[in-house]
């Protein structure tokens, strides 16, 4: 077990015996709404449809960008059993949001705090989000923290994605770590669910996207305002 040297305050108990600290990226990490609305919105007009905005994109987001996007074509009252029409769409959004994934996007308070803790008390860090693996490096270059993450793993780099816990047991297998010495920390139900089916233990921010409902309704097992409450004395 790590003995956490390097803390400044007590370690937070959600950290207790943790060998592997899994972060979820979109609403924990970084506040992404703005650039993802931006792109969905350009997708709709060259749809010839009407632009949704960021509070409606913001409950959309959490199942990846294929879901993403059928949910902004069913906010327009379209049927998304269209397939085409479908992968029209997200072919449109991706490249809108790849053209700029950044530029709007802004990390949370306390996030930089934290995974530099964390790194400098040896804990290893994986990502695993939803969002398309391309989208991944072009973000975490964008804000220095590409270095941070052993492993990064998006919607589409195994056949399943959160709330399935593949994703989450992949990581651990790689890194050699058991479920229980694992903590994944998101802001979805997709998040806690993943967490708790694969006997990692939970936290979450209140911050983040989660369909408009609380995430405390996920009963996640610890539940902090900013991520730098890990790092800090408390
Ligand atoms: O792309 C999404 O739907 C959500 O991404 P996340 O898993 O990083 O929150
Ligand atoms: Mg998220």
């Amino acid at each position: 077990m790590h003995d956490h040297p390097t803390f400044t305050g007590p370690v937070h108990p959600s950290l207790r015996a943790i060998e592997m600290v899994a972060f979820d990226l979109d609403g924990t990490l970084i506040d992404s709404v703005p650039d993802l609305a931006h792109a969905i919105d350009c997708m709709l007009e060259q749809e010839g449809l009407a632009a949704l905005g960021e509070a409606r994109v913001r409950d959309f987001v959490g199942n990846g960008s294929r879901v993403l996007v059928e949910r902004a074509l069913a906010a327009h009252g379209l049927a998304t059993d269209n397939l085409a029409r479908v992968e029209q769409a997200h072919q449109s959004f991706l490249a809108h949001y790849a053209a700029d994934p950044s530029s709007r996007t802004r990390l949370y308070p306390g996030v930089r705090e934290c995974l530099e803790g964390l790194r400098q008390a040896g804990i290893p860090l994986v990502l695993i989000t939803n969002k398309p693996e391309a989208f991944i490096e072009p973000l975490l270059s964008h804000f220095a923290l590409s270095e941070h993450f052993a492993l990064a793993l998006g919607g589409d780099s195994l056949p399943t994605r959160k709330p399935d816990p593949a994703p989450l047991l992949f990581a651990a297998e790689r890194l050699g770590v058991l479920p229980r010495q694992a903590l994944m920390v998101g802001d979805s139900r997709h998040d806690i669910a993943a967490g708790r089916a694969a006997g990692f233990r939970t936290l979450a921010v209140p911050y983040g996207y989660n369909h408009g409902e609380p995430i405390s309704r996920s009963h996640p097992d610890y539940l902090v305002d900013s991520l730098a409450e890990l790092v800090v004395a408390g």
